[in-house]
């Protein structure tokens, strides 16, 4: 599969981004965080429980906006967008996992993976169905394609979840804690499936994890303490 996007530039780059709540005693949960995500880059979020890093990641994905500061996407600064210019890239060019799933529960694998296909509107929805079908095969799922979500195992839900990201071939998957509901040998296979894409594309994926062996993977690795970045380190650049 290849992409479209030109290969300058950085995917995703924030500036100077910060994400307050406000109440009573305000919350900070972003703190005056730069950085610039690479194309093509494996890039592992760490850092301790609350210290930020899901809002972070929120705001990387256009889920969440920023109090100050800017975020651009494929090279286009996205702070003037309204709902739906954001829901527009967020289909098109952005893609999730979570540690829940969220596949639709009523629906069948295929059809969890075709529908933002046929959201997206480019292709006919027997043309989105073979694409979906396609994607499901890639991550093993030959057989599966008419179960529902709850009819498969964790991992393979945690695929079609994969399957579904990637479903318009976006720039980049934002994963948070995609391995924290599997076993080992199923957060391996994810984990490697998420690096793959990076090395047989110039896809780009920024998970947040506790899994030491997800780092160990990455090509760098951002940490986070209080909202802040405290490090950032790309082994390759330190040998
Ligand atoms: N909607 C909210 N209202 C109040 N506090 C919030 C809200 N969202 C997040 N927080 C707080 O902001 C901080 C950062 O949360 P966040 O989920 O980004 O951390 P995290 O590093 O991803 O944590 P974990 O590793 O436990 O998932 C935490 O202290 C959290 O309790």
């Amino acid at each position: 599969m290849s992409t479209a996007a030109p290969p300058a530039g950085p995917v995703i780059q924030v500036e100077h981004v910060t994400r307050t709540l406000e109440g009573e005693i305000p919350v900070t949960l972003v703190d005056d965080v730069s950085l610039q995500i690479e194309r093509g880059e494996f890039v592992c979020v760490m850092g301790p429980s609350g210290s930020g890093k899901s809002s972070l990641l929120y705001l990387l994905g256009l889920l969440d906006v920023p109090t100050t500061g800017r975020v651009w996407v494929d090279g286009q600064d996205t702070s003037g967008f309204d709902d739906d210019r954001l829901a527009d890239f967020r289909l098109s060019r952005l893609g999730y996992v979570f540690q829940f799933h969220f596949l639709l529960p009523e629906f069948s694998a295929l059809d969890n993976v075709s529908l933002p296909i046929r959201k997206l509107g480019r292709l006919r929805a027997d043309a989105s169905d073979a694409r979906a079908a396609e994607l499901l095969d890639r991550f093993g799922l030959q057989g599966h394609h008419h179960k529902r979500p709850s009819q498969l195992s964790g991992g393979q839900r945690q695929r079609v979840a994969i399957a579904r990201a990637l479903a318009n071939d976006p720039l980049v998957i934002l994963a948070d804690e995609p391995t924290g509901n599997l076993d080992s040998a199923a957060s391996a296979n994810v984990r490697d499936m998420l690096r793959d894409l990076t090395r047989e594309s110039d896809k780009s994926v920024v998970a947040v994890t506790h899994d030491a062996s997800f780092a160990a993977a990455s090509d760098r690795r951002i940490g986070i303490v209080d909202g802040r970045i405290d490090m950032d380190w790309r082994p390759d650049r330190v040998r």
